[in-house]
């Protein structure tokens, strides 16, 4: 597992106790949160803060560290032939990314498989669009303050709103960069079906809120689709919904499984 925080550590409580998979290496950010982490995680564990000193080839990995972690980690895996899942897939809407993970996988003969995150309905767009897919549009509601940090807190006085403002409107990639921990699950519908450019995007600060709202609407020749998410956040990271850590649970125990489902 790469990273260890609210997403990585939701996922290690619940796994540590399985019959059928383990969680043996862990990579974290530096030599300070290796000696923590190895802590909280007991002996039985290797926790290591770069992958080159992982001691042995990992069957399967699972990224939920934040965007730079895809070059640091995620690049050099694929390409040595590991399995990668991926949480931060905002990352793909940048530098040529997609491409470079999709060059890597062919050279590893390895697959990438992107989680569905905080939303659901990513089966349902991505079968949609083989039968065409005329418009995808998404709209992100979080508490006013899961948007400190973000450029959000630039445009608006965040801790003084009295009503849900619309912080951010455009396409999927423009989100995905300006917002890297609020918009993985825009990148991620919007590769799934129209597209990183073409997949309209609104991102919505609400005092009142206290979950994750997500809004998926889409029409095609499929049909209609409107699905609503009301996630709750993680204590950890309230930018971050709890449903994140169990698609990870979903993907690692698919693994083991005779039934993927
Ligand atoms: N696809 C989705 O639906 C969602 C995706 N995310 C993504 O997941 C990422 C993680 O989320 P949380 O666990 O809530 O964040 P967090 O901030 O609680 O934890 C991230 C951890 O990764 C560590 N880290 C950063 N760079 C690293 C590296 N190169 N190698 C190893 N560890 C590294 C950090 O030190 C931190 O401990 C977010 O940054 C976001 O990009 C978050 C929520 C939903
Ligand atoms: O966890 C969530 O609610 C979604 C999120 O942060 C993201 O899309 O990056």
């Amino acid at each position: 597992m790469i990273g260890f925080g609210a997403i990585g550590c939701t996922v290690f409580k619940v796994i540590k106790n399985d019959a059928e998979v383990r969680i043996s290496q862990i990579v974290v950010h530096n030599e300070e949160m290796r000696a923590e982490v190895q802590a909280k995680v007991g002996d039985n564990v290797v926790v290591v803060s770069r992958i080159s000193d992982l001691p042995q080839r990992p069957e399967f990995v699972l990224e939920c560290a934040g965007h730079a972690a895809l070059t640091a980690c995620v690049l050099p895996l694929l390409a040595s032939g590991v399995d990668c899942a991926l949480v931060s897939i905002g990352a793909l809407a940048s530098d040529g990314m997609q491409e470079k993970l999709e060059a890597a996988a062919r050279q590893g003969k390895a697959t990438i498989t992107l989680m569905s995150g905080a939303i659901g309905g990513i089966d349902a767009i991505s079968a949609a669009k083989f039968g065409g897919l005329d418009e995808v549009l998404y709209t992100g509601r979080k508490p006013a303050l899961s948007w400190i940090g973000t450029p959000a807190e630039e445009l608006f006085k965040l801790a003084e709103l009295s009503e849900a403002t619309v912080i951010f409107r455009g396409n999927a990639r423009e989100a995905a960069q300006l917002y890297p921990k609020n918009a993985n699950v825009a990148a991620t519908l919007a590769i799934a079906g129209l597209g990183l450019d073409h997949t309209k995007v609104t991102l919505i600060a609400d005092p009142a809120a206290t979950q994750n709202i997500h809004t998926i609407e889409a029409r095609g020749v499929f049909g209609q689709m409107k699905m609503e998410i009301q996630g709750n956040p993680l204590p950890e990271n309230p930018k971050t919904s709890a449903l994140t850590a169990y698609s990870i649970i979903r993907a690692i125990k698919n693994r083991v499984r005779p039934v993927v489902i």
